[in-house]
């Protein structure tokens, strides 16, 4: 980028513009299928929590999250991702699901003392 990308009167210049246009195409296609494998994800936890509270198993499960987390910031490596960042992403939403399988075994519990 240079100054002679933007026109006198602050536009971007067009081929600039097209680039731009390009890659952020591309970025929004790369969101909606974030959001849809995350969507898929929840789907599969929640079934994972119903299955936990059921049986009384509890919410977290240390011991898989952390062979999740080996495994992924390997996967982060080969990928050329900050495994860090792979790691606190899983985090964040392990957490979420903790929180999603509390919730659940906290109604089943409640259904139970009826
Ligand atoms: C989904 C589970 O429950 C929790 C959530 C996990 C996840 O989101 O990957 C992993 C381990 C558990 O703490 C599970 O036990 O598999």
């Amino acid at each position: 980028m240079t100054t002679s990308d933007n026109d006198d009167k602050g536009g971007i210049d067009p081929s600039v513009q097209a680039e731009l246009d390009r890659l952020r195409g591309s970025i929004d296609n790369i969101d909606a299928a974030v959001v849809h494998m995350l969507a898929e994800r929840f789907k599969c936890t929640q079934q994972v929590g119903v299955l936990k509270a059921v049986h009384h198993l509890p919410p977290a499960d240390p011991a898989r999250e952390s062979r999740q987390i080996t495994r992924l910031r390997q996967l982060a490596e080969s990928a050329r991702l900050d495994p860090a960042f792979a790691e606190k992403l899983l985090n964040f939403v392990i957490a979420e699901v903790i929180r999603h399988h509390e919730t659940i075994a906290d109604s089943s519990a409640r259904e139970g003392a009826v």
